[in-house]
């Protein structure tokens, strides 16, 4: 944790927009407190409505608060008039899912446009542009318009021209949700870089747990206008504690069984099966294998895998546990007592699936 002053900071933040043709007034974000730090990349997830395009707008001061204060790079942007707010937004970079480019002017003259509006000297515009080109990999396209690019060109044209005035924070707003796979990773690699490089304060808005789990140091989690849960993000993803959060977590981690692929292995390994999560530091699986030991029985992995979170290695391991009755009892109330594990129960007395588990199978099959 980080003692510095937070960049942005929202204090009981709500914004309310009246019902459309009269209709119910909604409440896009309600009573959000949240700390971003700076140097950090914070991640606000939700599914679609939940209020992060919302709570974006506000940050950049696109939407004014109906309530609480919000501040950014020690500003308070609440109260503030036009020409104070336009101070604030241009300290801030944003980037977007449909990239926003203007498709009658080359890449360099799209990166170019901010230090034009910022009224930068010729010379000196063509000097920064060259070297956001450099930074984003794309000086031979300096001359090529939008639509020549591929997607992954535009979003980094995207974020060469959210750089150009040097903010301290960029705002990426759903930056990958129209790119494939594998150019995601690319973009995703370059905000990296953005953010470790260039020391820049990056807030991450998508529905892509994948996106999280690949970047993220911190995130929110949102449902409903309210953020539900807030932590780093290897802890949320180690032990979601809120069903929203179980959701997106379930989405991302393919090594926990779904209910078909459970009721496969619980019809081929016919003992007590244990889901087991941890964080693979070395002690976990010196754990394991101590406790195994020590109640005098012997635990099989027979499905599950290593991912990486926030570049940390996270483990999902479904085990059949083989031995004395009793023994095997003691030891999975012992690892449910002490490391969260799941009773998955047998084939002839099988235990609720577990959240993870159901979710997963039901939503990304
Ligand atoms: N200008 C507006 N007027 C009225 N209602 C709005 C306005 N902007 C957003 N809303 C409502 O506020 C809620 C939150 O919307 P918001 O766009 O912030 O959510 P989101 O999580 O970003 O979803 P998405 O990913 O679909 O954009 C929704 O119910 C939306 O309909």
């Amino acid at each position: 944790m980080t003692t510095a002053a937070p960049i942005v900071s929202l204090r009981g933040v709500s914004k309310v927009f009246p019902g459309r043709r009269g209709g119910t007034p909604v409440t896009a974000v309600d009573d959000v407190t949240i700390d971003i730090a700076e140097g950090e990349i914070f991640g606000v997830i939700g599914y679609s409505g939940a209020g992060k395009s919302t709570l974006v707008r506000l940050i950049n001061a696109l939407e004014i608060a109906t309530s609480g204060t919000i501040t950014v790079a020690g500003a308070e942007v609440t109260g503030q008039g036009e020409r104070a707010l336009r101070r604030v937004r241009a300290g801030i970079g944003m980037i977007f899912q449909q990239f926003n480019l203007m498709g009658s002017r080359t890449v360099a003259g799209n990166v170019a446009y901010p230090l034009r509006v910022a009224r930068v000297p010729r010379a000196q515009r063509a000097a920064r542009v060259a070297e956001l080109l450099e930074f984003v990999g794309l000086t031979d396209k300096a001359r090529a318009y939008p639509n020549q690019l591929s997607g992954g060109q535009k979003q980094r044209v995207g974020i060469a021209r959210a750089l150009a005035t040097s903010p301290r924070i960029l705002l990426a707003d759903e930056s990958t949700s129209a790119l494939d796979p594998e150019t995601t990773q690319d973009v995703l690699t370059l905000l990296r870089r953005v953010n470790a490089e260039l020391g820049i304060t990056i807030v991450v808005i998508t529905h892509e747990m994948d996106v999280v789990r690949s970047i993220c140091h911190r995130i929110a989690v949102m449902e409903k206008g309210k953020v539900v849960e807030v932590g780093e993000a290897y802890d949320v993803f180690a032990n979601p504690r809120h069903p929203a959060t179980a959701r997106f977590v379930a989405s991302s981690l393919h090594d926990v069984p779904s209910p078909a692929v459970l009721q496969r292995l619980r019809n081929r390994h016919p003992g007590r099966l244990v889901l087991l999560r941890m964080k693979s530091d070395g002690a976990a699986s010196g754990y394991l294998t101590r406790t195994l030991r020590e109640h005098g029985i012997e635990g099989t992995i027979i499905y599950g895998g290593i991912s990486e979170i926030a570049e940390r290695p996270f483990g999902s391991l479904t085990l059949e546990i083989d031995g004395a009755v009793d023994d095997v009892e003691a030891f999975v109330r012992e690892v449910v007592a002490s490391a969260g594990a799941t009773d998955l129960g047998t084939a002839s007395s099988p235990s609720s699936l577990p959240l993870l588990g159901r979710i997963n199978g039901e939503e990304s099959a």
